[in-house]
């Protein structure tokens, strides 16, 4: 196999404590069953989709049922929120009830189908035009006047329930970060229970419209995992580091070494690698010495990357390198060299397909660039959205096709144009420059170059910086700035891969690629 994967997602409930979990969710990625090809579509994936899953604790007491009917407050409060609140109740008539034992507490997803929460500006918590009592009733019952799913509301229900949005683990630690906390903008500080401990790993802001929070919390013993706890706000997502402060610092200290976590596949030992796990996935390219693009390699990418576009769970892949010194040398030059016309157009149909679906891939996708990156491996990086490049001059990176005696297709020198802009690749496409870290930074090919030890950790931090996006702006901004150019591929096809196969079929060109593989074997020995 030459493409690995790890980090899959993991709800908490399932939450591997061992490589062998982790291997088993490799091994089911690696049995996929590869579906129909198709550009992707653009889904309008929010970050709170992934919340809740069902949430059992033992041991711990009940608080006493509220009394039934709607909370007076809520009605006085929102005419709107009541009437919410009157049809969840009726949805939740049918949903399963769970026998409650004595001394413990069972949460039960919600089954209500995800409905718009109203955009009442009655409703917005932290708006001008808040409901009167709101804050003092949010303070002794967080959300809920606010919340027409709120905690009280499902117990009167008759069920424990945890809306997407809102959960309240009455007796946990956790519920110490309500949000009357994340208003105030307190930094909460990890709380220690006894042998239990509760750090919290960050603060996401609101889903669309705007209105809940959601607190990623990592649980040590109860149970253990990575909870999440829904609140209310008024903020955005991408705001929440913004408005509050601490949760970027937590972002920050956190995002120092992931980096261990991403290299050995070890599975999660830093919270914001926990907290990316659900939605990110780390691909290693792995086909030794050089990563050189195989058909078997590209198979694998273009089938991977379908894979994880089905995925809802995922947002974002970070692509890397699992050979030493090289993140990819590009097209692999025996696949086209002494190959028949037919192997040639097979293999280069491979390339394009993989080109288009990473250029127009839902997908943030993030190139941590460990290596020596010329030609197709520049153009895998330059596909994503993002690249940091290892600070070592031997780590060069650019098309240099000219130099194999090959012509770049009009798609490489279009992703060129685009990523560095037309003068700049006017000439390196001619002179087939391969640029060193720096020049490459100042070149625009790459947007950070970082310490080689903190390609990964720096990858993981501009994947959290795009994943503050909401996904729907950010995919539609980006078919926007790329549709175009994928389009003139698309359109063009076939003839692009005639162009191509009658090219390197020709024998001048078998000739220069024959002596440029022999100088490459050569220079080893
Ligand atoms: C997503 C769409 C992509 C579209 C792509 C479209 C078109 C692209 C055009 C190309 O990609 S043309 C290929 C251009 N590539 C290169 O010029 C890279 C050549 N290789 C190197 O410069 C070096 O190998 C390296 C990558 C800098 C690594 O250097 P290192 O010293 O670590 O290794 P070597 O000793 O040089 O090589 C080891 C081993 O690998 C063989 N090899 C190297 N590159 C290729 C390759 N591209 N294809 C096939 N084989 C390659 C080399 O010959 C050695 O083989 P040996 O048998 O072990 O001696």
């Amino acid at each position: 196999m030459d493409l690995i994967h790890c980090c899959v997602r993991w709800p908490w409930k399932n939450f591997p404590t061992s490589k062998t979990s982790l291997f088993q969710k490799e091994e089911r990625l690696r049995h996929y069953n590869p579906l129909p090809l198709t550009v992707p579509a653009f889904s309008n994936r929010m970050p709170a989709q992934c919340v809740f899953s069902r949430i059992e604790g033992k041991g711990k007491r009940s608080p006493p049922p509220p009394p039934g009917g709607a909370p007076a407050k809520l009605a006085a409060a929102s005419p709107v929120a009541s009437r919410k609140w009157r049809s969840s109740a009726h949805a939740l008539r049918g949903a399963p009830r769970r026998a409650q034992t004595p001394g413990s507490v069972t949460y039960v997803q919600s089954n209500l189908p995800r409905r718009p929460v109203p955009r009442s500006p009655r409703l917005r918590p932290g708006g001008a035009a808040r409901a009167p009592g709101a804050g003092r009733t949010a303070r002794s019952h967080p959300g809920a006047a606010t919340c027409p799913f709120s905690a009280k509301m499902a117990l009167a229900s008759g069920v424990r329930f945890a809306p997407r949005a809102l959960l309240r683990p009455w007796s946990s630690p956790v519920e110490l970060f309500h949000h009357d906390r994340y208003r105030h903008h307190e930094p909460p500080a990890p709380v220690h229970y006894e042998d239990k401990h509760v750090s919290v790993v960050k603060v996401w802001g609101g889903t669309e419209p705007s209105r809940y929070f959601l607190i990623t919390a990592r649980i040590h013993k109860w149970p253990s995992g990575i909870l999440r706890l829904g609140g209310i706000n008024g903020d955005d997502i991408s705001e929440a580091p913004r408005v509050c402060p601490w949760a970027r610092r937590w972002v920050q200290t956190a995002s120092a070494g992931p980096a261990a976590a991403l290299s050995t596949g070890a599975g999660p030992s830093l919270p914001l690698f926990l907290l990316l796990a659900e939605w990110v996935a780390v691909m290693k390219l792995r086909n030794p010495p050089v990563n050189a693009l195989s058909l078997e390699l590209l198979t694998e990418l273009v089938i991977s990357l379908e894979k994880l576009e089905n995925d809802k769970t995922f947002r974002g892949i970070i692509l890397t390198s699992d050979c030493p010194r090289v993140f990819c040398a590009g097209l692999d030059l025996t696949e086209i060299c002494g190959r028949n016309p037919a192997h040639c157009a097979e293999y280069w149909k491979a390339m394009q397909e993989l080109w288009l679906r990473m250029y127009l891939s839902s997908l943030v996708l993030v190139a941590a660039i460990n290596g020596a990156c010329p030609a197709g491996g520049c153009i895998i990086a330059l596909s994503c959205d993002c690249r940091v490049l290892a600070d070592n001059p031997k780590y060069r990176i650019g098309l240099n096709e000219t130099l194999l005696g090959i012509i770049a297709p009009f798609w490489l020198k279009d992703t060129y144009v685009n990523t560095i802009g037309h003068r700049a690749s006017e000439q390196a496409l001619q002179l087939g420059s391969l640029f060193p870290p720096a020049e490459a930074l100042q070149v625009g090919l790459v947007d950070q170059v970082v310490p080689e030890d903190q390609v990964q950790s720096t990858a993981l931090s501009e994947m959290a910086r795009w994943l503050a996006v909401p996904d729907h702006a950010r995919q539609l901004t980006k078919n926007m700035m790329r549709k175009a150019t994928a389009d003139r591929l698309l359109r063009q096809r076939d003839a692009d891969t005639q162009n191509f196969v009658s090219f390197v079929c020709r024998d001048s060109i078998q000739k220069s690629l024959q002596a440029y593989l022999e100088k490459l074997r050569q220079r080893k020995g």
